[in-house]
């Protein structure tokens, strides 16, 4: 056939039609920015990037005041899309300042758990306040929020040469810790040394801790801005399309989930059990399995699970060994939670930021399982491997993609400061780097959608029982 031949389709069959739709209103869900009078160093500071002696901005380079980005990127058109539509501003360079770099003075300080990259962020908020910028006075604040009260020992000037191979490294080289949030002590610290910007980077208590800062700021009349960094290894803060580090935890998660699979098919009756992070939400342990393709059963926090009887846990996995001789089960440590017995005591157990703290749901199951096993089939051998990489899944480097997350983070938020805005957080929102407010993402949770696509392809993938009891 002639493939330069006119097609013989009739043309009504098969061309594109247009079809115009109208949406409904669009909202700018803006963030706040710090009052003229006292941010602008009236003229505005042309942003000195367009000086920069080995990079010349084209004209697209910066970002127009009036771009924005869209919060639902899809709709149906067979029924009515989100009303009004939620838009946010576009992140990225301004082409002038309402901040004087000469006058700027940064504070970068840590927050909550450890999390693959946060050393990265930290190393691109120097490097870029610094090359980018020119902001001369950069500090590192150690061990969270009390070291903003703390002495001079916690508040170190950083460089980038000091910062050179950080992103080389897991942790935070400015450590971390939780609880010491006393508001006032660290507005009094911040005015103390006379910051001009905090850069916090943490999760979801940081971002609730950051807005009760900014919040602080307003009462009393400062000219401090603050964004929050999203950080959280369990991926459990909505808006944003996901957070740095959790795709290398991923990575390192499935590696147990490897030496499971060959500790149970390796053993007689062999079981192989992981324990994954994952407090309220199980989006490690969904992506380990999925990437897996081992694991025959995925529990996650979002669902409600049973252990014996009909259509539970045990009874499966029994009948999995029979099939195929071995099964590898994963569960994130908030799930089955309710169903492990504790005392009043445990119930009541915070950590120092009032987070509850869990039972460890791993041990628990083991024994469970054994018991059950012992007397339902005495005279049948089993092996249980209980795997809990736990710590080993956020205490490693970041992998290169969420290294270059990392930095579009990072830079994201020092532009936004430089043009003025505050109690905002930088992120990607279907793809597209934004500006949302602090007070926004500080209660936007991420839970596990299990009506979704995704955990519909676990069910398949694993074949494990809906645990609906009938
Ligand atoms: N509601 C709140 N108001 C003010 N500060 C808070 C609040 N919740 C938590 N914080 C403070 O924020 C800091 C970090 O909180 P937390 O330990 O819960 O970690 P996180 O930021 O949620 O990170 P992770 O993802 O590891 O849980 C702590 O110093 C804590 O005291
Ligand atoms: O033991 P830590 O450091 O308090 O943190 C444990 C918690 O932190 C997280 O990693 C979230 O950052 C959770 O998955 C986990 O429950
Ligand atoms: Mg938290």
């Amino acid at each position: 056939m002639d493939p330069t031949a006119p097609s013989s389709v009739a043309a009504d069959a098969t061309a594109p039609t247009n079809t115009t739709v109208t949406l409904p209103p669009l909202t700018l869900r803006d963030v706040p920015r710090l009052p003229p009078a006292l941010a602008s160093p009236a003229p505005a500071v042309a942003n000195p990037i367009s000086r920069h002696p080995y990079y010349h901005p084209p004209s697209t380079f910066y970002i127009s005041p009036g771009d924005v980005s869209l919060r639902h990127a899809f709709f149906d058109l067979a029924s009515a899309a989100p009303s009004p539509l939620v838009a946010y501003r576009r992140a990225g360079p301004r082409g002038d300042l309402a901040v004087d770099p000469a006058r700027a003075r940064a504070a970068l300080v840590t927050c909550g758990g450890l999390c693959p990259g946060l050393n990265t962020v930290l190393r691109e908020l120097v490097v870029g306040l610094q090359e980018l910028y020119g902001v001369r006075d950069v500090f590192g604040v150690a061990a969270g929020y009390r070291g903003f009260y703390g002495g001079d020992d916690d508040h170190v000037r950083l460089d980038p040469a000091a910062v050179d191979d950080w992103h080389k490294k897991g942790g935070t080289v400015l450590k971390t810790t939780r609880g010491g949030f006393d508001l006032a002590k660290i507005v009094d610290g911040i005015v103390a040394r006379g910051y001009t910007q905090i850069y916090a980077i943490g999760g979801d208590g940081t971002m609730r801790g950051a807005v009760a800062i900014f919040e602080e700021f307003k009462r009393r009349g400062l000219n401090i801005s603050i964004t929050g960094i999203p950080k959280t290894v369990d991926n459990d803060i909505g808006i944003i399309d996901r957070s740095f580090g959790f795709q290398t935890a991923v990575e390192i998660a499935q590696q147990a989930i490897d030496a499971a699979h060959v500790e149970a098919v390796s053993a007689v009756n062999g079981i192989g059990l992981v324990k994954l992070m994952g407090r309220s939400t199980g989006h490690i342990a969904l992506h380990a399995t999925l990437s897996s393709r081992d694991v025959d059963c995925c529990l996650i926090p979002e669902i409600h699970f049973y252990l014996e009887g009909k259509g539970g846990l045990f009874e499966f996995l029994y009948e999995r060994i029979k099939k195929k001789g071995h099964a590898v089960a994963v569960v994130a440590e908030g799930a089955g939670q309710e169903l492990i017995p504790r005392t009043d005591d445990q119930k009541r157990e915070q950590d120092e930021s009032g987070n509850i703290v869990f039972l460890d749901v791993g041990p628990w199951l083991k024994s469970e399982l054994g018991r059950w096993w012992k007397r339902e089939h005495p005279d049948e051998l089993l092996t249980v491997k209980y795997i809990d990489p736990t710590y080993m899944i956020r205490a490693v480097p970041a992998n290169a993609t969420d290294n270059l997350y990392c930095t579009l983070l990072a830079h994201s938020a020092i532009h936004g400061v430089m043009a003025g805005f505050t109690g905002f957080v930088p992120g990607p929102i279907n793809g597209t780097y934004s500006y949302i407010p602090l007070e926004d993402v500080a209660v936007a949770k991420n839970p596990v959608d299990v009506n979704d696509h995704k955990w519909a392809w676990v069910r398949s993938v694993t074949n494990q029982p809906d645990f609906l009891k009938f």
